[in-house]
């Protein structure tokens, strides 16, 4: 298998087909919806809340709100609904999980879309979850993750998921890959590429997107959605917590399985970091659109579907794609 990642890819042009880039499509089909971007911010407590969820929802956005405040999901749900809105949440593996299933189901409540949001998600857990939630909540459609392999791949696909997550231990505030050595942390991009010759159904990839063009690069090699926490981070209506330091305004970041997330020091795989507080996430949502649309322009098409057959160059080789412990 050849090995690289995002800063070792460069994409290659074709004759431009269109007028200005502005003419280009950037939507994409995903769960039976079309949303303005391939693009969904992480299901992380420090990246999404409920007033962002809601205002991604409303404004043609996808999201995966997080799964750390339990007791809020059911009225979540309602309350997505009752504005009119698509319902996307999170779930883990834990028994208390699949009771939160039938509860939904004996109230009537189907999220649009339930993402299984588990460090390793190439498990006989999460098959099972697949297969309880198909069983007591059909209509919604089924995220299954993460994973870094095509076997694991078809397996949850073969359990039902409806589009599988890859990426473990790619992103930013991630530390699995020093923690256990095992993950596709410096390679995420060419194990996209591994896995998605196996999917017959989307993957979302998820974890080590540093660069708009990362986006274009993804959907290149097999991403139908690109998950996103670093870039996100930061900004006025993302939920960490702001700090000043120096007389610098900064917001937390932090990983799902950091001491910061879990409240304790077992298991832990993630870390937190300071961003710099960088305005509004619409516009940071303007931009990966125009780039996006720079992106089709360069590939030669009116869509991203043109990203898909790009040629491409590798031009060096990574190990950690910048990070560090
Ligand atoms: N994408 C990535 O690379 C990673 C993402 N994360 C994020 O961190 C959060 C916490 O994840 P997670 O610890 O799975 O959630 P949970 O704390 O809900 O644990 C998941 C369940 O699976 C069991 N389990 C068995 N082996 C593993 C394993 N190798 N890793 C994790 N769980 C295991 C756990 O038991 P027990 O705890 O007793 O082992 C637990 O019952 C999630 O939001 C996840 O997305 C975390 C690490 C990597
Ligand atoms: N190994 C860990 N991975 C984590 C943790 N918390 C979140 N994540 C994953 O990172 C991506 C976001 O990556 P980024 O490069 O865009 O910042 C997120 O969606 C999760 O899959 C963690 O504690 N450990």
């Amino acid at each position: 298998m050849e090995i690289f990642d995002y800063e070792d890819i460069q994409l290659i042009p074709n004759k431009c087909v269109v007028r200005s880039r502005k003419e280009v499509d950037t939507s994409v089909e995903f769960g039976g919806r079309k949303f303005k971007l391939p693009v969904v911010p992480a299901n992380m407590q420090t990246i999404i809340d409920a007033p962002l969820a809601k205002w991604l929802a409303a404004n043609g956005y996808f999201y995966v709100m997080h799964r750390f405040n339990p007791e809020t999901r059911e009225q979540f749900v309602r309350d997505m609904h009752e504005a009119g809105l698509f319902a996307s949440i999170s779930v883990g593996v834990k028994d208390e999980e699949f009771a939160f299933i039938k509860s939904l189901a004996g109230a009537q409540l189907v999220p649009e879309y339930i993402t299984i949001d588990i460090a390793h998600g190439h498990s006989d857990i999460v098959m099972d979850m697949i297969r309880h939630i198909k069983k007591y909540l059909p209509g919604s459609f089924v995220i299954a993750g993460n994973v870094g392999t095509p076997q694991a791949v078809r397996d949850l696909e073969n359990a039902g998921a409806d589009a599988t997550k890859v990426g473990i231990g790619p992103g930013k505030v991630c530390i699995t890959k020093l923690k256990t050595g095992f993950g596709t942390g410096g390679w995420q991009l060419a194990a996209l590429r591994w896995c998605a010759k196996a999917a017959r159904k989307p993957i979302i990839t998820d974890g080590g997107i540093r660069n708009n063009g990362d986006i274009a690069k993804s959907i290149r090699f097999g991403a139908t959605m690109c998950m996103i926490g670093s870039l996100f981070a930061g900004h006025k209506e993302t939920p960490g917590k702001h700090i000043v330091k120096d007389g610098k305004e900064y917001q937390e970041y932090y990983g799902s399985a950091s001491e910061y997330q879990k409240g304790t020091h077992h298991n832990v795989e993630g870390k937190k970091i300071l961003l710099p507080v960088k305005g509004s996430i619409k516009d940071t949502l303007v931009e990966m659109q125009e780039d996006l649309q720079s992106a089709v322009s360069y590939a030669g098409g009116r869509d991203i579907g043109a990203l898909k057959a790009v040629d491409y160059v590798i031009v060096k080789n990574s190990i950690f794609n910048g990070d560090q412990y």
